[in-house]
């Protein structure tokens, strides 16, 4: 569970009282997610979600975020919307933590993804490139690949703890994608953390995007990229190019990608993955102590960078050069 941060229910009925959500009946914390601590509140006019923003989101980020999901709603992206309190504002505080209230989303989130699943998220990852073209706010990626070297520094020294030679690994690695990475790509508005667990589905109809908060201006295929880390390899740790290819599929009929993004995302997938790896090697090595809070499992991206650095070209995720179109 992601509470790092409590609230005490005073507190919250307090708070309710600056919001015209109705008063709060129940709430409780919500037992997944890793960055922020999640309530869910039942208030006599229905079901939201308050979160209070831990140590990866700057305060000054929140409208970013915030009009972000307004922005996509408004071109037809179904995602969460955040509540005004009555000074008409949609950001606040609360237990000294920046804080926020959206609507509840209805669904589920695919627990084994299939190749529906993949085909949904291609296509709404693709959607939501596009919706973002106009929106006019800026936000660079400070998990980018500026960003790994000082996240590495933070976890270098105990890195052999968790797997022997893993600090040699990374060190290379990184010495690899600092020298290689892109500078020539089309950029735009990405979601940069679009996992299976924040693409809510009603059966295999995909239902909206949750949890903006790593948001930012960056490589748009280097969205895709995570997106073919988080979604197309099964509990065996095997690479399934059949829901490779439905998700590039689907998101090249949307938005089809150039040569020189497809011919790079094999690296992009590479630094993908080690941007997971990192930040959850971080948090595997730093638990907050108290926090109720499930670390996830560095290896599973050391397994899948592995699997990223023998890709020689797209067609190992099963699709042909030519573009992503079916
Ligand atoms: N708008 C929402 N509607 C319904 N459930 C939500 C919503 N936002 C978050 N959740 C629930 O909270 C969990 C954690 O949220 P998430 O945003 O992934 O956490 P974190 O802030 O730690 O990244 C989700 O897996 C989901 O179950
Ligand atoms: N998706 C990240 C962790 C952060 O995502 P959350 O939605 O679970 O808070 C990972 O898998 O490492």
């Amino acid at each position: 569970m992601a509470v790092y941060t409590d609230v005490a229910a005073e507190d919250l009925a307090e708070f309710l009282k600056s919001y015209d959500i109705g008063e709060l009946l129940s709430y409780k914390g919500i037992a997944e997610g890793v960055e922020n601590s999640n309530f869910l509140l039942h208030t006599s006019q229905g079901a939201f979600i308050l979160t209070l923003y831990e140590k990866r989101v700057a305060e000054d980020d929140l409208p970013y975020f915030l009009s972000l999901m307004a922005h996509l709603a408004e071109r037809g992206v179904s995602c969460p919307q955040p509540a005004r309190n009555r000074k008409g504002e949609v950001t606040s505080r609360l237990a000294g933590r920046p804080a926020a209230i959206i609507n509840f989303l209805e669904g589920v989130w695919p627990r084994r993804p299939n190749v529906a699943h993949c085909s949904g998220v291609g296509e709404a990852l693709a959607k939501m490139h596009v919706a973002g073209r106009d929106f006019p706010l800026v936000r660079n990626n400070p998990l980018s690949v500026a960003g790994w070297r000082p996240l590495f520094d933070l976890a270098a020294a105990r890195a052999d703890s968790v797997q022997p030679g893993l600090h040699d690994f990374i060190a290379r690695e990184l010495d690899h994608l600092e020298a290689a990475w892109p500078t020539d790509l089309p950029v735009g508005v990405i979601h940069a953390d679009l996992f299976p667990d924040n693409v809510f589905f009603l059966g295999d109809r995909l239902s909206g995007l949750i949890d903006f908060p790593f948001a930012c201006n960056d490589i748009l295929a280097y969205d895709v990229a995570i997106c073919l880390n988080a979604w197309c390899f099964e509990p065996d740790h095997s690479f399934n190019v059949t829901k490779a290819r439905a998700l590039l599929n689907a998101y090249g009929r949307e938005r089809p990608l150039s040569a020189a993004e497809e011919a790079a995302l094999p690296l992009l997938a590479r630094g993908a993955a080690m941007r997971f790896l990192l930040t959850r090697l971080v948090d595997f090595l730093n638990v907050p102590e108290g926090a109720l809070v499930q670390p996830k499992d560095p290896l599973e991206y050391v397994r899948k960078l592995r699997f990223q650095q023998s890709v020689a070209a797209i067609n190992d995720y099963g699709i042909t050069p030519a573009g992503c179109a079916a």
